[in-house]
C-alpha cells in the first residue's frame, strides 16, 4: 500500500501544530473568500498563507488571522493593510509573484463578471510562472468551457487545475457521478438548490451571477447593475431569486465523466437574500435504468443547517487536497469535480 506525500506529511503533525500543513491562499476575500478563511482555521493539514483582494493581498508565511483579516477588509477596504499586506491595483499579478515557492494551492474565489474574467485571471496565473494547484467554484457552463480550452496550457506550465469545485456545480455533480454508478444507463439529472442569506451584501458576485440568469438578465447586463439597482430588483421580489433552466457546467461535467449528455441535465433553485435559512432543500435526483430493467431515481439531499459557504468552501478545499496529491505525484493539467473525489481536510 502506498501513501500520498500529503498523507506522510500530515502523520507527522501534532495537534494544532500546522507545520508541514499545505499553504493555501485565497483569491478573491468576499463572502466566500472570508468563509474560507473561517473554514481553514481550526484544519491541522492547511495554513491560509494568502489572500487577495481588488484592491491588494496579504501574505503571511505563519498564516493569516481570519478575525483580524475578514475585520481589516471590512473596515479599511482590504486585506492590503495588513501587516506583510500591499495595496495593488494589479494585487492578483503580485500575490502570484510572492507565491512562487510559498503557496501550494489557491481557492479562486473570485467573481466571474464578466463572463471571461476567470479565464483571464487564470491565464495571467499560467504566464507568470507559478506552479502549483488552482481550485475554482465556477458555474457557467460556458465560462468552464473557457477554462477546459487552456488544459494544454495548464499541464505545460506544471500547473493542477481542479474546475467546478463548489456546491453546484461542485460537491452535486460529484454525488450525481457516484448515484449513476447504480445505472445501465442515466436518463435525467435534476439539480434543485436552496439558497438563504440574511443579505445579499455578503455575497455580491453570487447575486449579480444569479441575477444573471433570469429572463431579461445577462452576464453584462448583471455585472453593470449598481447595488442601488440590485436592492431595488430585490424589492420587487421580496428578496427572492427563483431560478429555472440555468447554464450551469454540471451539464458539461457530467457529459465529460461520460455519465450523460448534458441535455439531460437541469439546474434550477430559489434563492432567498433575506433569510438565512434555506427556503427549500438542495438536492440532486438522479433517474436510471437498472440492469434488470428497473427505471429508479437516487436522491442526494444536502442538510438544511448547512450554509452555502460549508457547501462551497469544503468541497473547494477537499479538491485543493486531492489536487495537491496530484502535484506532488507529476499529474498536472486539467480535471473536474466530476471525476476526482476529494479528499477530506482534516
Ligand atoms: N459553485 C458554487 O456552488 C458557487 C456558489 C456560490 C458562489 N460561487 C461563485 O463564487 C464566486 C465568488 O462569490 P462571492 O459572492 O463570494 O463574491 P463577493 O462579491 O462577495 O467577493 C468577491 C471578491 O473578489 C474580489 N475581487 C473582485 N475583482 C477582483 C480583481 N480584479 N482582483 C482581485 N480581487 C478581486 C473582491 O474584492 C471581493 O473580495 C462567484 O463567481 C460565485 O458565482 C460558486
Amino acid at each position: 500500500m502506498s501513501h500520498s506525500v500529503v498523507d506522510l506529511a500530515s502523520a507527522q503533525m501534532v495537534n494544532s501544530d500546522k507545520t508541514g500543513a499545505i499553504r493555501v491562499g485565497v483569491m478573491g476575500f468576499g463572502g466566500l473568500g472570508q468563509a474560507a478563511a473561517r473554514v481553514l482555521a481550526p484544519k491541522r493539514e492547511m495554513l491560509l498563507v494568502a489572500a487577495v483582494d481588488r484592491d491588494g493581498f496579504a501574505y503571511s508565511p505563519e498564516g493569516l488571522d481570519p478575525d483580524r483579516a475578514i475585520a481589516t477588509y471590512r473596515d479599511r477596504g482590504s486585506v492590503g493593510h495588513l501587516p506583510g499586506g500591499s495595496l495593488s491595483p494589479t494585487s492578483i499579478l503580485e500575490a502570484i509573484e510572492a507565491a512562487k515557492g510559498n503557496v501550494d494551492g489557491f481557492f479562486l474565489a473570485l467573481p466571474n463578471l464578466p463572463n471571461t474574467f476567470m479565464a483571464e485571471v487564470v491565464e495571467q496565473i499560467i504566464a507568470s510562472g507559478w506552479r502549483g494547484v488552482l481550485v475554482d467554484a465556477l458555474k457557467r457552463t460556458s465560462a468552464m468551457e473557457q477554462i477546459l480550452a487552456l488544459g494544454d496550457r495548464l499541464a505545460n506550465a506544471g500547473i493542477t487545475y481542479l474546475t467546478g469545485c463548489g456546491a453546484t456545480p461542485g460537491l452535486l455533480t460529484a454525488a450525481a457521478t457516484i448515484a449513476a454508478q447504480s445505472y445501465a444507463e442515466v436518463h435525467s439529472v435534476k439539480i434543485t438548490f436552496g439558497v438563504g442569506i440574511a443579505n445579499w451584501e455578503a455575497y455580491r458576485a453570487t447575486i449579480r451571477e444569479d441575477i444573471a440568469h433570469m429572463p431579461g438578465y445577462d452576464t453584462e447586463r448583471a455585472r453593470l447593475m449598481t447595488d442601488a439597482e440590485v436592492e431595488a430588483l430585490l424589492d420587487t421580489t421580496n428578496g427572492i431569486l427563483s431560478l429555472e433552466n440555468m447554464e450551469h457546467a454540471d451539464d458539461l461535467m457530467l457529459e465529460l465523466a461520460g455519465i450523460c449528455s448534458r441535455d439531460r441535465v437541469t439546474v434550477g433553485g430559489v434563492v432567498d437574500t433575506r433569510n438565512a435559512k434555506k427556503p427549500l432543500s438542495t438536492n440532486v435526483q438522479v433517474t436510471g435504468r437498472t440492469f434488470e430493467g428497473k427505471i429508479s431515481t437516487h436522491t442526494f439531499t444536502l442538510g438544511d443547517e448547512t450554509s452555502m459557504a460549508a457547501n462551497v468552501c469544503g468541497p473547494a478545499f477537499g479538491y485543493l487536497k486531492a489536487g495537491v496529491s496530484l502535484q506532488r505525484r507529476g499529474q498536472f493539467g486539467l480535471f473536474t469535480a466530476a471525476e476526482i473525489m476529494p479528499q477530506f481536510v482534516r
